[in-house]
């Protein structure tokens, strides 16, 4: 499903009241939420957002669990981790406990942190599917999706639910969950905007399948939903045939 808004205010407001009804449900449902965040610049706005006076009281947030999506491999107090963002913009505002939150641990060897993530995953859904209740994901404009990039190894990943791997594009080590993990997902939100996102949307949405070079076409739920939360410069390049069939 696609839902593509005016400008990028009403797109997070739509956005932040789809994780406030998600986590909602969740909580009734089997008591907590887990919560996969997406670093990069893109969901900064978003997080400050959902740690406002006008958000925080909106859900039980000692029930929420947060884990990551990828990470680039620095100290967790480097300004590219998503792990400091996501502690700037949400932990620490909203009095977030350490026992909520998993992060891939960058202090450890690259393998050994994506094998210790892959434990605390399996550990937190102990006895029940592995299955997150609500999983976050940018775009990069080379398509790319958590740490999935375009012509890497770990997009042919079938076994493994999170891999460390060098990747050439950017010069550095990041861990990743996989394709299977995140397809595993109950709700996967896309957060896209801008114009320089117009060309990648374009092709993950219309462009026939080709995965090593559209990482992002990888996704789709096993039994979830996927929703596209789109600006109108994201989706610029879109047939209106797309557009419309939302
Ligand atoms: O490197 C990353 O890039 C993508 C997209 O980030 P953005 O800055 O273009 O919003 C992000 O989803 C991923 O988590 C991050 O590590």
């Amino acid at each position: 499903m696609l839902r593509i808004f005016d400008n990028t205010d009403t797109l997070l407001a739509a956005l932040a009241d789809f994780i406030v009804d998600s986590a909602r449900k969740a909580i009734h449902k089997h008591g907590r939420f887990s919560f996969v965040l997406s670093g990069g610049s893109s969901p900064k706005k978003l997080y400050t957002l959902l740690a406002s006076d006008a958000y925080r009281p909106k859900i039980d947030w000692t029930k929420v669990f947060f884990f990551f999506g990828d990470e680039r491999y620095v100290p967790a107090t480097h300004a590219d981790s998503n792990y400091r963002m996501a502690q700037e913009t949400l932990f620490t505002p909203l009095n977030i406990t350490p026992g909520q939150v998993f992060r891939m641990n960058t202090d450890l060897a690259v393998d050994a942190a994506a094998e210790g993530y892959e434990q605390d995953i399996r550990g937190y859904f102990v006895e029940k599917p592995i299955c997150f209740d609500f999983i976050l994901l940018g775009l990069g404009d080379n398509s790319h999706t958590a740490s999935l990039f375009p012509h890497t190894s770990v997009l042919h990943e079938k076994d493994a639910l999170v891999k460390g791997l060098y990747i050439d594009e950017v010069k550095m080590n990041r861990i990743t969950l996989t394709a299977p993990v995140i397809n595993r997902g109950a709700i996967i939100a896309f957060l896209v905007y801008g114009a320089g996102k117009a060309e990648a949307v374009h092709h993950i949405l219309e462009d026939g399948q080709n995965i090593d070079e559209y990482p992002a076409q990888l996704i789709h739920p096993e039994q979830g939903e996927v929703v596209w939360f789109l600006d109108e410069p994201a989706s610029a390049n879109l047939s209106a045939a797309v557009k419309k069939g939302n």
